[in-house]
C-alpha cells in the first residue's frame, strides 16, 4: 500500500489538526465540521496530482487554452456518519464524482469492551473500472474501513483504489494493508500511536460522528 501521511510536512493543514483535536476548539460543532470538510479538500487536492489527465482546448473571450482536466471516472463512498463532512470536502473538489454511502457501527457485546462491525445500508453504483475514493474520518482498528470494501465487492471491481482518512492508528493501517492490494493509496492527514482499550485512537480527537453530530445513544 502507498501511504501518502501529509503531517509530515508543514502545511496549514496541520492547524486543521490541531483544532479538530483541541479538547476546547472542538466543541464548536460547525467549526469542528467545517475543519474535517477542509482536510477532505487538501487530501482530495494532494489525491489529485496522482489521477490521470487529458487534454482539451477550452475557449476563453480572447482565444484558445489547451489544459490538462481531470478524466477519471470517480466515485466517492464514505462510511456514515462521521465520513459526511470528509465526504462534502472531497466532493468540493471532485465535483462531478458518483457517490455511495455504507453505514458501519460498533455493536458491542452487553457489558464487554469487544465490538463486531455492523453495516446495513450501502447505496452504490457499478464500480467496474471506476476509481473508488474509500473516506473515513478515523482509521482506528481498520475493521469499518475493510468491513465496508468488503460489502462493496458486489458492485465491481475498482481499476484503483484511494482510502482517505483524518487520523489513523498505526495498528488499524498494519491492518488495512493487509486486507486491500498493494497498489492501493491511503491518504491521511496523520498517524498517532497507539489504541486504548475501548478501541479509540490515542490521542486521537475522541468520537468523530459525536463531535459532527452530537451523541448517539449505544446500541
Ligand atoms: O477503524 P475502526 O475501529 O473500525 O473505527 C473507526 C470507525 O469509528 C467511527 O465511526 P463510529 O463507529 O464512531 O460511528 P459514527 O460515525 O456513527 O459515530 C469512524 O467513523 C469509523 O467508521
Ligand atoms: O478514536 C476513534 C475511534 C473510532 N471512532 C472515533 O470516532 N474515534
Ligand atoms: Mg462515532
Amino acid at each position: 500500500m502507498h501511504i501518502h501521511n501529509l503531517s509530515q510536512k508543514n502545511s496549514v493543514l496541520n492547524t486543521f489538526i490541531s483544532e479538530v483535536r483541541n479538547v476546547n476548539i472542538q466543541k464548536d460543532r460547525m467549526r469542528f465540521r467545517r475543519n474535517i470538510e477542509r482536510i477532505g479538500e487538501i487530501l482530495g487536492y494532494e489525491m489529485s496530482k496522482i489521477l490521470n489527465y487529458k487534454s482539451v482546448s477550452v475557449e476563453t473571450p480572447l482565444g484558445t487554452s489547451s489544459v490538462q482536466v481531470l478524466e477519471n471516472d470517480i466515485v466517492l463512498c464514505s462510511v456514515l456518519r462521521a465520513g459526511v463532512p470528509l465526504h462534502n470536502g472531497l466532493l468540493n473538489y471532485f465535483d462531478t464524482a458518483e457517490n455511495a454511502f455504507i453505514s458501519a457501527y460498533r455493536h458491542h457485546e452487553q457489558n464487554s469492551e469487544n465490538f463486531e462491525i455492523i453495516v446495513e445500508y450501502l447505496a452504490c453504483p457499478n464500480l467496474e473500472n471506476k476509481t473508488l475514493i474509500l473516506a473515513d474520518p478515523m482509521l482506528a482498528t481498520g475493521q469499518s474501513m475493510v468491513c465496508a470494501f468488503e460489502a462493496l465487492k458486489p458492485y465491481g471491481t475498482p481499476k484503483e483504489i484511494h482510502l482517505v482518512s483524518v487520523i489513523g492508528a498505526q495498528e488499524g493501517i498494519d491492518y488495512v494493508e493487509k486486507h486491500f492490494d498493494k497498489t492501493t493509496h491511503l491518504w491521511i492527514a496523520t498517524v498517532d500511536e497507539k489504541l486504548n482499550n475501548k478501541g479509540y485512537i490515542v490521542p486521537g480527537l475522541g468520537d468523530a460522528g459525536d463531535l459532527s453530530f452530537g451523541e448517539k445513544l449505544q446500541h
